[in-house]
C-alpha cells in the first residue's frame, strides 16, 4: 500500500475515504474496538456518520501494518501530535509524514512541521492544509488543498500521490506559511463565531476577518512567511471557510461564548490552544496581535464578549 493515514477522526478518515479512489488505504485507529468495528460496519459512527466507507480502505489498530506504506499521513490533533510521534518513533523515524493538523504547539510555539523536525530529524516531513471540512471531502465534493514540502521534488511526489478527482492539491514550499495561515485562522474563527453569536452583525465579522487576516500577516511574516502563501488556500481561503461557516468548530465555539452557552470540551477545536500559544509568541516577538490576544481571554472566561468588543474599538487609531 503507498498511503496510510493515522488518525481516524473525523479528517483522518474523510482523507481516507477520499484516497482511497486512487488505490488501497490503510487507515489507522488506536483504539481497537473503534476499529473492528469501522471494519465491519464500514461507517465511522463517532465521527463522521452517514459515509459508507469503501472497499479499498482497510482500517487497523495495528500501526505495524499501517507504517509500511510510503506516505504517511498524521491526522491527529496538533496538541497531539509529539505524543504520537514520540510513541511510535521507531516505526515513524525515516518515513515521509504529511501533517494534517492546524495549530501551535502550546508548550514550544511550534507548527507541525518543526514538531516532526524536534521529534524525528530523520523523517521527511510536509503539511496538507487548506480550505476542507471533512464532512465535504467524505461526500466527495471538490476541495483544494495546500500541500506544502521544503524539498520540491518530494512536494511534487506528494502531490501527485494525495490528488484525488475531487481533491486537487496545490504545492509550495513554503511551509511556514503554510503552518501559520492554517493555525493562525482558527483563532478569527473563534473570534467570528462570538461576534456573531452575541448579535453584533456581519459588519463586525469582516472586520474581525480583515483585522485578523492582518494579524495572520504580522506574525506569519515575521516568522518568514510568504505573503503569496498566506493570500492562498492555506491562509486566506481557509479564514474564509471557517470564519463564515457554522460546520467549523472553531466558529461554533466562538458561537457558544457568544451566546453564554456551553461547549462540549471533548470536541477538536484547535484555535482555543493556539490562540494561547500565539498570544505568548507576540508578547516574546513583540508583534502586535490584539484579536488573539482578546479571545484567549475569551475562552479563558476571563472577559466578556461586551468588554472585549468595546476593549477593541477603544484601541488607538491608526493607518491601515
Ligand atoms: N474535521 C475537519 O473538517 C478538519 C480537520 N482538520 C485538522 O485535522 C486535525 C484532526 O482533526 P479531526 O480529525 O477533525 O479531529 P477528531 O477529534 O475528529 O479526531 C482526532 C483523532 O486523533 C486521534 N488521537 C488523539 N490523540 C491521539 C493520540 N495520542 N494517539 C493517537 N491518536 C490520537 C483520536 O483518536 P481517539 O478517537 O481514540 O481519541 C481521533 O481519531 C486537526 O488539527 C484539525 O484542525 C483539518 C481540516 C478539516
Ligand atoms: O480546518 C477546517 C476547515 O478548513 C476545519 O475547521 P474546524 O476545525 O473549525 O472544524
Amino acid at each position: 500500500m503507498s498511503v496510510s493515514v493515522l488518525g481516524a477522526g473525523a479528517f483522518g478518515t474523510a482523507l481516507a475515504i477520499s484516497l482511497a479512489s486512487n488505490g488501497p488505504v490503510n487507515l489507522w485507529a488506536r483504539n481497537q474496538d473503534l476499529a473492528s468495528d469501522m471494519q465491519t460496519t464500514r461507517v465511522n459512527k463517532c465521527r463522521l456518520p452517514g459515509v459508507v466507507l469503501p472497499d479499498d480502505l482497510t482500517i487497523t489498530s495495528d500501526l505495524n501494518a499501517a507504517v509500511d506504506s510510503r506516505i504517511l499521513l498524521l491526522a491527529v490533533p496538533m496538541q497531539k501530535l509529539r505524543t504520537v510521534l514520540e510513541q511510535n518513533s521507531q516505526s515513524l523515524r525515516d518515513k515521509t509524514l504529511v501533517a494534517c493538523c492546524k495549530g501551535i504547539e502550546l508548550n514550544t510555539g511550534l507548527g507541525p512541521i518543526s514538531v516532526i523536525r524536534e521529534s524525528l530529524p530523520d523523517a521527511r516531513p510536509a503539511l496538507l492544509t487548506g480550505p476542507s471540512f471533512a464532512a465535504d471531502i467524505a461526500r466527495g465534493l471538490p476541495t483544494a488543498l495546500t500541500l506544502a514540502c521544503e524539498d520540491a521534488n518530494l512536494g511534487k511526489v506528494l502531490q501527485q500521490q494525495l490528488t484525488t478527482t475531487n481533491l486537487r492539491l496545490y504545492r509550495t514550499t513554503d511551509t511556514i506559511g503554510a503552518e501559520q495561515g492554517g493555525a493562525l485562522k482558527n483563532i478569527m474563527a473563534i473570534a467570528c463565531g462570538a461576534v456573531i453569536g452575541a448579535g453584533l452583525g456581519d459588519s463586525a465579522r469582516a472586520a474581525l476577518m480583515t483585522r485578523g487576516y492582518a494579524e495572520i500577516q504580522r506574525m506569519a511574516m515575521a516568522c518568514g512567511a510568504r505573503p503569496e502563501t498566506l493570500a492562498g488556500l492555506s491562509g486566506f481561503g481557509d479564514l474564509t471557510l471557517t470564519c463564515s461557516s457554522d460546520l467549523s468548530r472553531n466558529y461554533q465555539l466562538g458561537l457558544a461564548i457568544g451566546r453564554g452557552e456551553t461547549f462540549d470540551p471533548s470536541v477538536t477545536v484547535e484555535g482555543a490552544a493556539t490562540a494561547r500559544a500565539a498570544a505568548a509568541k507576540a508578547d516574546e516577538m513583540k508583534i502586535d496581535m490584539p484579536i488573539t490576544q482578546t479571545v484567549t481571554n475569551l475562552v479563558s472566561q476571563r472577559l466578556t464578549i461586551a468588554d472585549a468588543a468595546a476593549q477593541l474599538l477603544a484601541r488607538p487609531l491608526k493607518e491601515e
